[in-house]
Formats: structure tokens, C-alpha cells, sequence
């Protein structure tokens, strides 16, 4: 028999956590979730280049939404499937519109449908200039290119993105991140490393050089291990972005999937913490290599939910998804994936801060583990199941039943 929320809330309570205002907590926590999931980064756009950038959605299960109203279809779906009121990350090649402008004519009418749609589903936006997928891409240099055409045609889109991005966050009245990440790299050893990280940070200084209201943007910049053709050489490196964002005080983006397997990003979350004002998270799960799978409620979330919820971070840090499956029904990735994550900050937050805290400081190392491993019994799953109950959305066999339903109404999509 599953166990009552009373009965959980008082386990909790004994060990000091008030479950009630847990779930105010949970409930005040926006995802931002990635548009991409639904139609495996392919976008909106008439032309595209050679050029994935070095990522690739594998798979090709049926119901791929095809046009803007199909994505909007499939969001709403997978929103109501999710507890609370989250964001939607917009990439620049998901435009609405019948004209067919190149990446550096874009403007903010083409995308206002999603504007107008975000209003009146109660949805903050994020927004991220396209720099893949176009034939300007194809040497995979773009920002860095050595061509100067090449790096003024992408500093333009920037720009636009920039602004588009500021009347998103002015007509939603929730600031809008926009998150930079460009695939530039080298297939083989390069000779000149430095040249390129100039020209990119060249060009990021011209992209950004219009200072824009924070309240209604905010820029970011994500960095890269390697991707598929740029085994080589990264220009926007980790210790690139790093110390660009410390620099030019944009938030810093760490993406799960973009470091040395063994690294520990959640780690890495409270030590940038101290250097820049903001970070935003590309939550993922690498396997291998950066491929984007689905979040599990597995080790690295929940450590990462850990270091956002003991550090106090969560008021300074977006937390965005980035997998696309293709191999699964899509819709059900956002929902497994965009609960999962609601689930771990869940246990973060349901941990008795102060006490282990105390142990630590203390110095009492046998406490601390026996109190982390103790804390691993309670029933985190009841408190879960009420708040799905009090957001109105499903859970166990019931959700299973909603994602199957909404996955054979759109499996026939050509
Ligand atoms: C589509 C996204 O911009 C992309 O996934 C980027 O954030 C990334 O992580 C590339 O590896
Ligand atoms: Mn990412």
C-alpha cells in the first residue's frame, strides 16, 4: 500500500524538514525547457547548411513535430504533464513565419506567434542565436572564422538574437537568457590556437556591445569540450568562457554534457558561483561522448540539485534541459526529463540542511555519512505524489496512460 502524504510529511518532520514549505519551494523553481526535444533540431527554417555543429538526435521514432503549431501542440502536452510553470528556450531557427529570412535578417515579428502563444500559456521565454545548421557554418568556424565576411555575417545574427531576445523579456516581463553557443573548432591538430580564441572574443565584444536592459535580457555563453568534427580543438573552451564571462559579467553556462567524462560539473557550480554574478545550466546526460540523453533522477542531477539547493544558488542560477532523443516518444522525454529534474531538486530541498551542515563543520565525518545514507529511506516518492495531486498532474500508471495516449494521436505525422 503506498503510503499517505501525512504519514511522509511526518517522517520528514522528524528530522527537522517542513514539507509544506518544500513544496512552495519546488513549486517557485521555472525550468526552461529546450524546444529542441520536439522535432530533433531540425527548426523552422527553408535552408540549412551541411553543418549539425557537432550534435546529432539519433533516431527516428514517429510523431516529429513538423511545423510551429505541431511544436506548440506538443508543448502544451508535455507542460500539462509537468507541476508548476516553467519556460520555454527558443533557438533562432524555430522563426514563425512565411517569409524566409537568413540568419542575420531575423526580427523580432518572426517570432512573435511564440511570444503571444508564451503569454497566454503563462510561459517565461529563453532565446539562443542559431550558429550551426546554415551553409555559413559549414567550415565550422563561424564567430572565429578567418574570413572577416564570414564573422560579420554571425556577429549580425547575434545582434538580432540579442534583440529579439530583449522584447521577448520586455512583452513576458521576465528576463530572457540568451544563451551563446558556437561550434567552432578544428577536425585535426591546429597550429595556431590562439587566433582563433581572439577573433571569437573579437567578436563577442562587437555582438554584445550594446548594453541591454537586464530586466529584460541577459546574456550567456556556454563552452565545449569537443564535439563531432572538432575532435581536435574547442575555441570557446571552458577556461575560454570562463574567463570571458568573468570579464564581461554575462552568466556562465555549464552544460552536463560538455566536459571530461570524469569532471564533476556540479562541483563546478559553486566554485564559478564565487567569480560571476549568474550561471545558467544546460542540464543533460552525456554518455560516453555529449549525447544528450534524457535525465534519469540518477547520481549527477541529484548531486547537481545538491550543490544548487545547500549553496543557495538556485535564486542566482537558470536552470535549462538540453537532450533530444529521438529513438523515444519526444513528448515524453520533456516530461521524463523536466520531472526528473523537479525530483531532485525535491530531495535537495527535503534534506535537513542545517544538521548536516553542523556534522560537517564539526568535523564529524561518521554523522555526516550516516545521516546521508539514513536519509536515502525516506519516502521522497509520497511527497512527490502530492505535489503532482496539488498541480493537478499525473503520476505512476496514470501519467504512463496520458504519454501513450498523447503518443499514438501524433504518431501518424508524416
Ligand atoms: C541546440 C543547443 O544550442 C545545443 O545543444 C547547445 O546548447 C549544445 O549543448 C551543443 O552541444
Ligand atoms: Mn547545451
Amino acid at each position: 500500500m503506498a503510503i499517505s502524504y501525512e504519514s511522509a510529511r511526518d517522517a520528514f518532520a522528524e528530522w527537522g524538514v517542513d514539507c509544506e514549505a518544500t513544496l512552495a519551494a519546488l513549486k517557485s523553481v521555472p525550468i526552461s525547457m529546450h524546444c529542441w526535444q520536439g522535432d530533433d533540431v531540425v527548426g523552422f527554417e527553408a535552408r540549412s547548411g551541411a553543418s549539425g555543429g557537432g550534435i546529432q538526435a539519433t533516431g527516428n521514432h514517429p510523431g516529429r513535430a513538423r511545423t510551429p503549431d505541431e511544436l506548440r501542440a506538443d508543448l502544451e502536452f508535455a507542460y500539462s504533464m509537468i507541476p508548476g510553470k516553467h519556460r520555454l528556450n527558443l533557438h533562432a531557427m524555430y522563426l514563425d513565419t512565411e517569409a524566409t529570412p537568413d540568419r542575420d535578417e531575423i526580427e523580432y515579428a518572426h517570432f512573435a506567434p511564440w511570444v503571444e502563444w508564451a503569454k497566454a500559456q503563462g510561459l517565461g521565454l529563453d532565446f539562443n542565436p542559431t550558429f550551426f545548421a546554415h551553409p555559413k557554418a559549414d567550415d565550422n568556424l563561424t564567430l572565429s572564422h578567418p574570413d572577416q565576411g564570414i564573422r560579420d555575417f554571425w556577429i549580425e545574427h547575434g545582434k538580432r538574437s540579442r534583440e529579439i531576445a530583449a522584447r521577448m523579456g520586455e512583452a513576458l516581463g521576465t528576463a530572457c537568457v540568451n544563451n551563446i553557443w558556437v561550434p567552432d573548432g578544428m577536425k585535426d591538430i591546429p597550429v595556431d590556437r590562439l587566433a582563433p580564441r581572439r577573433r571569437l572574443e573579437a567578436s563577442l565584444d562587437e555582438m554584445m556591445a550594446d548594453k541591454l536592459a537586464p530586466e529584460q535580457m541577459r546574456d550567456a555563453v556556454e563552452s565545449k569540450l569537443f564535439g563531432i568534427g572538432v575532435e581536435a580543438y574547442t575555441v570557446g573552451s571552458h577556461e575560454f568562457y570562463m574567463g570571458y564571462a568573468i570579464r564581461r559579467g554575462t552568466l556562465l553556462c555549464l552544460d552536463m554534457g560538455h566536459f571530461h567524462p570524469t569532471e564533476n560539473i556540479a562541483d563546478k557550480l559553486s566554485a564559478v558561483s564565487l567569480s560571476v554574478p549568474e550561471m545558467l545550466l544546460h542540464v543533460s546526460r552525456p554518455m560516453r561522448w555529449d549525447s544528450d540523453h534524457v535525465i534519469l533522477l540518477d547520481d549527477d542531477i541529484l548531486a547537481m540539485a545538491q550543490a544548487l539547493v545547500s549553496g543557495d544558488l538556485l535564486a542566482r542560477t537558470r536552470i535549462g534541459l538540453d537532450f533530444f532523443d529521438a529513438t523515444i516518444s519526444r513528448t515524453a522525454a520533456w516530461v521524463i526529463g523536466t520531472r526528473n529534474m523537479q525530483k531532485a531538486l525535491l530531495r535537495a530541498m527535503l534534506a535537513p540542511q542545517q544538521a548536516l551542515t553542523q556534522a560537517e563543520t564539526g568535523l564529524d565525518f561518521t554523522k555526516r555519512l550516516v545521516m546521508t545514507e539514513e536519509l536515502k529511506d525516506l519516502p521522497y516518492g509520497a511527497i512527490w505524489a502530492e505535489f503532482c495531486r496539488r498541480n493537478d498532474v499525473p503520476e505512476g500508471l496514470a501519467l504512463i496512460k496520458e504519454l501513450d495516449g498523447y503518443q499514438s494521436r501524433v504518431a501518424a505525422r508524416g
